[in-house]
């Protein structure tokens, strides 16, 4: 049996002239976590839409299940669980009553409702919250009732699109724990963002820009293989250091990361240290160091713009 959770094929979605997906081609297997990585406007929600049959394609194919999408999406509802990007909940509703409102949405055993409840409560650290507005909660303790009502009936496949982009670096940490206990519990899930340390979380990756998938692999796989060599510069007048940099043939990007020019030298140029010295001999007080690939070094050479 394939392992393949989701499959597109050149899928392409267009608004009038805009081309929001332009053919998309993606293998997501069972109990991975699959990341897509870009900037605001790049495609995450449209392709998530289309995922999850609340928009048709304009062109291309879906497998999500095994089934065809969207013409599969009432049969498969209860299969998938979709967290949007704005907080979908009613805010003047008790966290309990958002809870068994979801329940009901998807049509659960009455005699489940509760107890499923009950554990969700416990698991997401709501259950003092049971009572309040979830209007009036912290953004973290409204993502962890998003995510609760979106898992009530237990689906085997997850969308969750910018899920911590409104919430702290530490709430961020735990949501991601649950996220891995809900893999390891069986789910597949897909999750959209434009944060590299979330990013790099995920099994695989697909980089998007302009609705184009530019990259894709595990974040190992995508570091080790970039088509750059990463040298760091550090020393004084590091932005005098960049502007003689940006624009030269062998030079893909420039960044500075607090008293460092972080420098993207084509993979083509033999010795870029030798090559950069040769670049800034009006500075013979600067160091050049090779260093290891990061994420964002990935992301900028796939797309050679702004993470924003
Ligand atoms: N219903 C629509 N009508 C017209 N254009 C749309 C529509 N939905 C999305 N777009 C356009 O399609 C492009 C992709 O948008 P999409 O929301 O999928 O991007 P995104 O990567 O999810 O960004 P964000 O995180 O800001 O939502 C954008 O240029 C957007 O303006």
């Amino acid at each position: 049996m394939s392992d393949l959770v989701v499959s597109t094929k050149g899928l392409t979605r267009k608004f009038g002239e805009k081309t929001a997906v332009n053919n998309l081609d993606l293998e997501i297997r069972t109990g991975q976590i699959y990341g897509f990585l870009g900037p605001n406007g790049c495609g995450k929600t449209t392709t998530m839409r289309m995922l999850t049959g609340l928009l048709t394609p304009t062109s291309g194919s879906i497998s999500v299940l095994g089934q065809p999408m969207p013409q599969s999406a009432e049969p498969l509802k209860n299969e998938i669980g979709y967290m949007t990007q704005i907080f979908s909940y009613y805010r003047d509703m008790t966290v309990l009553e958002n809870l068994r409102f979801a329940a009901e949405i998807y049509g659960m055993p009455k005699n489940k409702i509760a107890g499923r409840i009950d554990e969700l409560l416990s698991t997401y650290d709501l259950t003092e919250n049971i009572n309040q507005l979830s209007g009036s909660m912290s953004g973290g303790q409204r993502q962890k009732l998003a995510l609760a009502a979106t898992v009530i009936h237990s689906p085997k496949l997850l969308f969750l699109d910018e899920p911590t982009s409104a919430v702290d670096p530490e709430t961020r940490r735990g949501f991601w724990e649950q996220l891995f206990d809900l893999v390891d519990q069986g789910a597949t899930m897909i999750v959209s963002t434009h944060f590299m340390d979330e990013a790099e979380r995920c099994h695989r990756l697909a980089i998007l820009e302009h609705g184009t998938k530019k990259a894709d692999g595990s974040p190992r796989q995508l570091m080790d293989d970039l088509n750059a060599t990463v040298v760091e510069v550090e020393g004084a007048g590091l932005r005098r250091v960049k502007h003689q940099l940006d624009g030269q043939d062998d030079v893909l990007s420039t960044a500075q990361v607090g008293a460092r020019l972080r420098v993207l030298v084509k993979k083509s140029e033999s010795d870029p240290v030798a090559m950069l010295k040769a670049l800034l001999q009006d500075y013979p007080d600067i160091s050049l160091t090779v260093q290891r690939p990061n994420l964002e070094d990935v992301f900028v050479s796939a797309t050679k713009g702004d993470p924003s």
